[in-house]
């Protein structure tokens, strides 16, 4: 079967454009959306993803702050900086790089950023109300993801979704965005027995696993689209997801690559989540 390739940068290309124009209207109404993005300590990869999220603010002609701070940053500072953040009205966006340092509480972090600010879409307001259906910030990757799917006309509606994983920054809210748009859908885990015959069943398979091609052909039914979110390093240091793509790329009527893929639709639904939050401010 021939395999259409979906093309993420392309697809964010197009989108993008789109949110450049909404940049330009804003400005010109005296409003420059801002995104702040808080950085702790010195992983990096972080680096990089921080460096995309800069460069794409700049693109766009979105006013984007950056905060390091050092790997041993208390918590109280952390939560500190945030909340001087959330009163900052240059700033409609704020992103805490995860995962954080040991000594910081995650999810007190979360919830200190105001809901209105919520680029990320993690605090328990604003996914409660995507659970609901009701409208908020959706979280990047999957509504991304969702983009991905629309732009590449691959339907989802009675659609089987198989989800491995279950982080609530990707696999959890993954799997509720393709049930609202009427798939069934399946998770899997690391505790899940048998995850072949769970995979081999799907005709959407999203992968959020982190463990560099793992997810070989035997994983795959013959014509499923597949969805890699993974961000690995291979055994040459080359940056792969989590499925092997030549293994399974001719079994698949659609896939997505690593680089290339999910990655820049992560950070383009970043960009359109600030904007939308600038324009709270229209009178
Ligand atoms: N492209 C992008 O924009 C983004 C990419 N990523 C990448 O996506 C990947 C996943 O990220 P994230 O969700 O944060 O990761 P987490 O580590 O938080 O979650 C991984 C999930 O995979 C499950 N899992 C682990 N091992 C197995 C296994 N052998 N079989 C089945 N399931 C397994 C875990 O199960 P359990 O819950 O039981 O532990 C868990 O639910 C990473 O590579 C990350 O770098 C992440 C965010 C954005
Ligand atoms: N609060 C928070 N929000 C996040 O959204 C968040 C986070 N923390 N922590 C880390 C993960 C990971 N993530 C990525 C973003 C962009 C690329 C990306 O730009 N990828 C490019 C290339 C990357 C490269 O060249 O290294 C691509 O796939 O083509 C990847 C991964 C967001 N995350
Ligand atoms: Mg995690």
């Amino acid at each position: 079967m021939s395999s259409q390739l979906i093309n993420g940068k392309e697809i964010s290309n197009t989108i993008r454009t789109g949110i450049q124009k909404e940049v330009q209207d804003l400005i010109a109404k005296g409003i420059t959306p801002g995104l702040a993005v808080i950085l702790v300590g010195e992983d990096p990869a972080s680096h990089t993803y921080v460096a995309n999220k800069e460069k794409a603010c700049k693109e766009l002609g979105i006013y984007s702050k950056l905060i390091k701070l050092p790997e041993d940053t208390t918590e109280e500072d952390l939560l500190a900086q945030i909340k001087q953040l959330n009163e900052a009205s240059e700033i409609d966006g704020i992103l805490v790089q995860l995962p954080l340092p040991k000594q910081i509480n995650e999810q007190k972090v979360i919830e200190t950023i105001s809901p209105l600010k919520d680029v990320d879409g993690f605090h328990p307001n604003s996914v409660g109300k995507m659970l609901l259906g009701q409208e908020t910030f959706l979280p990047c990757t999957p509504h991304g993801i969702m983009k991905l799917l629309e732009y590449s006309n691959i339907e989802v509606a009675g659609k089987h979704a198989v989800v491995i994983g279950r982080s609530h920054i990707v696999g959890v809210p993954m799997g509720q965005l393709l049930l609202q748009h009427d798939a069934t859908v399946t998770y899997c885990h690391s505790k899940t027995k048998n995850l072949q015959e769970m995979t081999k069943q799907a005709d959407i398979l999203v992968v959020a696993i982190g463990r560099a091609k793992m997810i070989t052909a035997d994983y795959i039914k013959e014509g499923a689209a597949v969805i890699d979110v993974g961000m690995n390093r291979d055994e040459n240091n080359h940056l792969c997801g989590d499925v092997d793509f030549d293994s399974v790329v001719e079994k698949t009527s659609a896939i997505t690559p690593v680089p290339g893929g999910v990655g820049p639709m992560t950070i383009t639904m970043l960009m359109y989540n600030t904007v939308q939050s600038a324009k709270t401010k229209l009178a």
